[in-house]
């Protein structure tokens, strides 16, 4: 990581600050970077809400969250944190600042010793998506938007029409250069090593192509429930929640072509092309579902037609990822947790092994099926794995595969970080690599095809399993590496 050491002095103002989001994610984030030292040297966070708090009543909430989602306050440094924590109450609108200007008045007098205007700041929205319009408005109409950095959560849009309105209602105040859409899949350490396994290592980028691969899985089941965001999640479903947002921007890391240095600028050109060329999804290619019980969620319709499951088969129109299905998969209530990415290799042509069932050479002694994957887990810390076959040591002659991997946290010298502790500090130093831009999210619509236009059937699924029996078939003759096969 940079050391934030040059970083001017930094005002931070979180909306929605007593939420969710900033509770589970944000806060922690903001004090392991205290605790990694890697805040710009001055800095103030100022919650805002439309409530009534103190800064006291602020930072009792915010030491109840860490001490709930860690990092646990007492492993320090709180007081010092917590003297740099603010509150503005009685919300943020055109017509009514509510306290907000003021507040960052105060802080920019404290932190700018005598220039105010050297502080820059940083308005992340941690509101629900509505709100994301007015209050950019706001931070326009009362001179807030100066000298600042805005950062947006997702969903940006829902679809192509919200998207660009929202993109245009963002532009009016902001230049592109300032604007931070986050992804936090793309903030994930096991996510860095996509490109860098591809690119610094010339045994994997010469392999990465439809020559090679036989079909890129992005496999996300998760085993969580949805009853205690059950308004939210059946207004989003798991096609805007995860499909076209998070699987949509880890399958563009994988497909891009090279780009041309490690800019933030080529990078993120390399990921917004890669999207262009995703195939819109055929009904076909998706299988939506739903598992048993979910209409009996308090805040779930009781006729919901909400997906909580989606497998997608897309194919990516460029000469290097021609006719290579990109199996996408994921859903609540599954049988297990995992966020796996796996490339499976093709298997080998015409020498002593091959394929089971290949009836070129009747002579060709068999080979393990899915034996050679070069995958990345993109849960926790992060972990590569490569699975090869080999002779099984000993008298017998015979193939077994093995897997070899490397938990990230064990890379020596290496210090993994919470893929919203990577964010927030990129967003501090000015990088916008890792954040999607307006080009590559205006056709992640268009790919989106049949997965949003509601042609794909919705099936029921039992909870606790791996989903849709129809899923299983989207994935032939490969299969899924997960699961029941
Ligand atoms: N929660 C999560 O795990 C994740 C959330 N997100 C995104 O983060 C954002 C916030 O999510 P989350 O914290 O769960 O949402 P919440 O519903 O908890 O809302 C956050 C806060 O925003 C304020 N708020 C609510 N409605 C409005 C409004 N109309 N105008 C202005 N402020 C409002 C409220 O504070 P007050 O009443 O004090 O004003 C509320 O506490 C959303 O865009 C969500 O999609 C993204 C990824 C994960
Ligand atoms: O954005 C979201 O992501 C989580 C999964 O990601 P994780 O890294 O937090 O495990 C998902 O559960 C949630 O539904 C979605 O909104």
């Amino acid at each position: 990581m940079t050391d934030p050491g040059d970083t001017p002095p930094t005002v931070f103002v979180l909306f929605g600050a007593s939420g969710d989001l900033a509770a589970r994610l944000v806060l922690p984030a903001f004090f392991r970077l205290a605790q990694e030292e890697l805040l710009p040297p001055q800095w103030q966070l100022i919650g805002s809400g439309r409530r009534k708090l103190s800064d006291d009543d602020f930072r009792a909430h915010v030491h109840e969250k860490l001490t709930e989602f860690g990092p646990k306050p007492d492993d320090g440094p709180w007081e010092e944190f917590a003297s740099r924590l603010h509150f503005a109450s009685d919300g943020f609108s055109v017509d009514d600042p509510g306290r907000l200007v003021e507040k960052v008045e105060q802080a920019e007098q404290e932190l700018g010793d005598g220039d105010p205007s050297s502080v820059q700041r940083v308005h992340y929205l941690g509101v629900p998506p509505t709100a994301f319009g007015p209050t950019t408005e706001a931070l326009g109409a009362h001179g807030l938007a100066e000298r600042s950095r805005v950062v947006y959560e997702k969903p940006f849009g829902t679809s192509l029409e919200s998207f660009r309105k929202l993109d245009e209602a963002v532009h009016q105040v902001y230049d592109e250069s300032f604007v931070y859409r986050i992804d936090h899949f793309l903030g994930k350490e096991a996510t860095q090593q996509l490109r860098a396994l591809r690119f610094a290592n010339g045994l994997f980028g010469s392999s990465w192509d439809r020559h090679h691969v036989a079909s890129v899985q992005i496999d996300v089941p998760e085993t969580l429930d949805v009853a205690d965001r059950a308004e939210f999640y059946d207004e989003t479903g798991a096609v805007l929640d995860m499909l076209v947002t998070h699987l949509f921007q880890v399958a563009a890391e994988i497909a891009m072509e090279p780009p041309a240095t490690l800019s933030s600028d080529d990078i993120a050109q390399a990921r917004a092309d890669a999207v262009k060329a995703f195939r819109p999804l055929a009904t076909s290619d998706v299988i939506r579902g739903q598992f048993d019980g979910y209409r009996d969620i308090d805040a779930v319709a009781e006729d919901s037609d909400t997906e909580t499951f989606v497998a997608a088969r897309m194919y990516v129109d460029t000469d290097r990822w021609r006719d290579v299905p990109f199996l996408m998969r994921t859903g609540k209530k599954m049988a297990e947790s995992h966020q796996k990415v796996s490339l499976i290799m093709r298997d080998p042509e015409g020498g002593p092994y091959c394929a089971p069932g290949d009836t070129g050479n009747p002579e060709c002694a068999d080979i393990p099926q899915r034996g050679n994957v070069i995958r990345f887990d993109l849960s926790g810390d992060g972990e590569l794995g490569i699975s090869m076959n080999i002779e099984l040591p000993g008298s017998q002659s015979e193939l077994t595969t093995q897997w070899t991997t490397i938990p990230l946290h064990d890379v020596h010298g290496g210090d993994p970080l919470p893929p919203y502790v990577r964010l927030i500090h990129d967003i501090l130093l000015g990088d916008r690599t890792l954040f999607t831009r307006p080009d590559g999210l205006e056709d992640v619509w268009e790919a989106a095809g049949a997965a949003l236009d509601g042609s794909a059937e919705l099936h029921s699924y039992e909870p606790g399993s791996w989903g849709p029996r129809e899923a299983l078939q989207l994935a032939e003759p490969v299969g899924w590496t997960l699961g029941d096969q």
